[in-house]
């Protein structure tokens, strides 16, 4: 039943740095209103107070209607201030109408870590610096009586010394744990690029592509096919050796039908492709694996320049990449892959001549991550077969 006062806001998961917080003001708002609702009803009913009846009645509206805000806004901030301003005023209303008699001075010793830990570390000093002024107000008129007071100067000071050493404690605390958090947010985000980065390209790795397709492929938006406008740019007098896998498409005989039909088995155009360089072993034999590093470097940039801003480049492993080209059909990505591997042919990497095969597949239903690259890779092994610098398509 209480768990229900508990709401789970999805956007402050446990590793929020505002999850706490919640918990802080939601705790409060439970107390508050409990405090409230029970003062009520005893001044109501048992001690006939109803002029203080009527006061608990208000802040118990106040407190229900802040939680209600909060539940439904889920703005964080706000209420901080609104609780925040509600405990320190209930706090030193009591402890002002009691003349700081009975140790009630000893609530306002809870202000400031209330205040710092919802409102931060500024504006808990103004809200902590005034309920301490307050206090001091307090126990300076007690000290101006000329009958017995409960304190003397030397308590006077006890307090301006408690209440400075607990702010500069407090400004502390929050500081350190404010630092805390950012420097593990950022180290957070160091670990998950280097979890994902190919470490000699930059590219990002083979678990971050498997993820990163694995997700494309069930993203239901990416249902919807966008006209490409890259793809007409090929050059024309460039021949394109594109292989067309015949067991694949045992019934056809052009590979515009073949491609045509592809198309029309899916509504949701992913294509990939897996680019190996060819005879990179004799790179490695010829000017050692520091020079074959560079290549690997070298290629890993140009594929870069060629990449459109949703296309995904990865290093697969080895000499290998993966480029996945998101709403774009076999034609048109065969088209686009023959260009890259013309692109490449055209390039000096390390003042050598290098070129690529490339196998290419596009998302068929029921493909998962795994299915759609092996069928690339099959692709990569025909234009391997055929004699290398070719584009196949399985
Ligand atoms: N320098 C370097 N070489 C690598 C790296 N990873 C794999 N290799 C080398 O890449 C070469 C791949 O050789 P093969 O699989 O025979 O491929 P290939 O020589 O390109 O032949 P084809 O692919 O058939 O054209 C091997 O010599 C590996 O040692 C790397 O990170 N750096």
């Amino acid at each position: 039943m209480i768990n229900r006062w508990y709401k789970q806001f999805t956007q402050y998961p446990p590793d929020h740095p505002d999850y706490w917080r919640i918990r802080l003001i939601e705790h409060s708002l439970l107390i508050t209103t409990s405090y409230f609702l029970i003062l009520t009803l005893i001044n109501l009913f048992y001690f006939e107070g109803y002029s203080y009846a009527l006061l608990d009645a208000t802040g118990l509206i106040i407190s229900i209607g802040i939680y209600s805000r909060f539940r439904q806004t889920g703005k964080v901030n706000v209420t901080a201030w609104a609780v925040t301003l509600m405990v320190a005023s209930l706090i030193m209303l009591f402890v002002i109408s009691s003349k700081g008699y009975s140790h009630s001075l000893f609530w306002a010793t809870l202000i400031p870590p209330f205040s710092f830990f919802l409102i931060g570390r500024t504006w808990g000093t103004v809200i902590s610096g005034i309920a301490f002024s307050i206090c001091a107000i307090l126990v300076y008129q007690q000290t101006l009586h000329s009958e017995a007071v409960p304190f003397s100067i030397g308590s006077l000071f006890n307090v301006v010394e408690v209440c400075i050493a607990q702010v500069l404690l407090f400004r502390f605390y929050e500081k350190t744990r404010f630092s805390a958090y950012k420097k593990l947010a950022l180290r957070n985000l160091e670990i998950q690029k280097m979890a994902e980065t190919d470490k000699l390209t930059g590219l990002f790795n083979r678990e971050k592509l498997d993820f990163a397709l694995d997700k494309l492929l069930t993203t239901p938006a990416a249902n919807t096919y966008i006209e490409r406008s890259t793809i007409n740019t090929k050059d024309p007098t460039e021949a394109c050796p594109i292989i067309y896998q015949p067991e694949a498409h045992a019934s056809e005989t052009k590979l515009s039908q073949a491609l045509l039909n592809k198309q029309e088995m899916t509504q949701f155009p992913i294509s990939v492709a897996i680019i190996d360089i060819d005879h990179f072993k004799e790179i490695n034999d010829k000017h050692g694996h520091l020079i074959g590093d560079k290549v690997l470097c070298g290629l890993a940039d140009l594929l870069k320049t060629q990449m459109r801003s949703d296309d995904i480049l990865a290093r697969w492993g080895g000499e290998e990449f993966v480029v996945v080209l998101p709403n774009t059909r076999l034609a048109d990505a065969t088209e686009l892959i023959d260009r890259l591997r013309h692109f490449i042919a055209t390039k000096n990497i390390q003042a050598m001549d290098l070129t690529i095969s490339l196998g290419v597949a596009q998302y068929q239903i029921e493909d998962t991550a795994h299915t759609l690259l092996d069928r690339a890779d099959k692709a990569l092994y025909l234009a391997k077969s055929a004699g290398r610098n070719c584009v196949a398509i399985a």
